[in-house]
């Protein structure tokens, strides 16, 4: 083996927000069962995200990626699958036609199983236990036995993995994501929103456009399905080593539990196990700054992770907060142009806008996320570098999780329909609002 294709040297260093697994034997069991499953996604398929986010880094195109903040075991549904899919293709439509602007589509989905915390335990009425660390490691049952971590998680999270790639791989290549549908997908929605109402508006224009491209002989392969790829938090680095194939092609490491993976606010450390992990797999991959993130740190990064300057390899995904992103983002950006790093910035307005609402919900404004959204063009603008895409928490449902949006939900909303495991996500048409938003701000360049 190539000093390049160890993939075990994360291990020498401090790996941040891993769980206290209470039987290491069983542990490796697992791991080695991981090892001899087949791969969810093929290095080619890395490859070709990685050729689009190249695109990305050159202002070439558009970034939208999403999903759950936490995938359950129990929301591996069809339903649940298609809703995600459907409100991701809707936004992708308003990018593509309002935005005018090519989409590159990534969902947190098919293995965001896993949570980075801030505080290890939780405490309700006096009782403290381990906190909820995504399906993959504990339950979320608030009981003692659930909340241990148990290894055969990650198998499950595997197979789980393998059934909601397997849907999303059909509904964005059997029919359903043609864009003849346009209607369809909007179908039980229409009425009831502003933002569906809205999204009927242009689907219209788009069938008009259809019919005009029909008439004149043209109907690209590409009307028909979409490209669509998976992604997550590669926190738990057993699962993601376990995952981790040399591809046959090149000779070279993948992590092939997904297309892209991403390394979090928490676990971006220079000299820390996760971002020596990411340093030897050849996935595109991302990484999130918080707004403490220094230019000397990103430049580090950068040189670390990409010292070839490949284009596509690395995105860095801002997440500074509403208030904060004006002030901290142009001196991280200002530097890394300089430098000539090809890196695809994209922006996160989600995780640097939470704030506890009465009666103990996470929450976010959608107010706050939009402001976040705008901030992001106006730095990119003013520097005449690219805003190169959105990464966002949502859900196909319509929960009440986030406050604000064009169906206004209040804080007091918030009890209704509260079914996220971690974090806050937008619902449907929150999410659409959204769209129609960084759309204009798109435009208006
Ligand atoms: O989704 C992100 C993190 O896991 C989350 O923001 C941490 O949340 P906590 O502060 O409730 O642990
Ligand atoms: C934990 C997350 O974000 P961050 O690392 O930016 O806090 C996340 O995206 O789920």
């Amino acid at each position: 083996m190539s000093a390049l294709n160890n993939l075990d040297s994360w291990r020498e260093l401090p790996a941040a927000q891993q769980p206290d697994w209470p039987d290491p034997a069983a542990l490796e069991r697992v791991v080695a069962e991981l090892g001899s499953l087949p791969p969810l996604v093929f290095a080619g398929e890395c490859d070709q995200l990685k050729n689009e986010l190249a695109a990305v880094a050159r202002g070439e195109a558009f970034v939208l990626q999403g999903g759950d903040c936490a995938e359950t075991f129990a929301g591996a549904t069809a339903d649940n699958v298609r809703n995600k899919l459907k409100t991701l293709l809707q936004m992708a439509i308003v990018l593509t036609y309002a935005g005018r602007v090519p989409v590159v589509k990534i969902g947190r989905v098919a293995g965001q199983f896993a949570k980075p915390r801030s505080k290890s335990t939780e405490t309700r009425e006096g009782v403290t236990l381990p906190a909820y660390r995504g399906d993959m490691v504990n339950g979320f049952e608030f009981t003692d036995e659930a909340r241990q971590p148990d290894p055969n998680r990650l198998l499950k999270a595997y197979h789980s993995s393998a059934v909601t790639l397997n849907l999303a791989r059909a509904f964005a290549k059997g029919g359903y994501a043609d864009l003849r549908q346009v209607h369809a997908w909007n179908q039980d929605f229409v009425a009831e929103s502003p933002a569906g109402r809205r999204y009927e508006q242009l689907a219209r224009e788009i069938d008009q456009a259809l019919a005009f491209m029909r008439a004149c002989g043209a109907e690209p392969e590409e009307f028909h399905t979409v490209e669509f790829y998976s992604s997550h938090e590669a926190l738990i680095l057993d699962y993601d080593q376990a995952l981790t194939r040399i591809d046959s092609r090149t000779g070279l490491p993948y992590d092939v539990s997904a297309h892209m993976v991403w390394i979090g606010e928490r676990t971006r450390q220079l000299d820390g196990a996760h971002v020596e992990f990411f340093s030897r797999i050849r996935n595109p991959i991302g990484v999130k700054l918080g707004p403490t993130t220094t230019p000397e740190e990103a430049m580090a990064l950068i040189e670390k992770l990409n010292p070839d300057n490949e284009a596509g390899r690395l995105t860095f995904i801002t997440r500074m907060g509403a208030s904060k992103i004006r002030e901290h983002l142009p001196t991280l950006v200002e530097k890394v142009s300089a430098s000539g790093a090809q890196v695809a910035w994209i922006c996160d307005p989600m995780h640097g806008n939470t704030f506890e609402a009465a009666g103990g919900y996470k929450t976010r404004r959608l107010d706050d996320v939009l402001d976040e959204v705008s901030g992001f063009f106006e730095v990119h603008r003013a520097l005449g570098t690219h805003p190169g895409g959105v990464h966002i928490e949502f859900t196909g449902d319509d929960v009440t999780e986030c406050v604000g949006g064009g169906t206004e939900i209040l804080e007091d909303d918030l009890a209704l329909r509260y079914e996220t495991a971690c974090d806050p996500r937008l619902n449907r048409s929150q999410s659409l609002d959204l769209a129609f938003r960084v759309a204009e701000l798109y435009r208006s360049a």
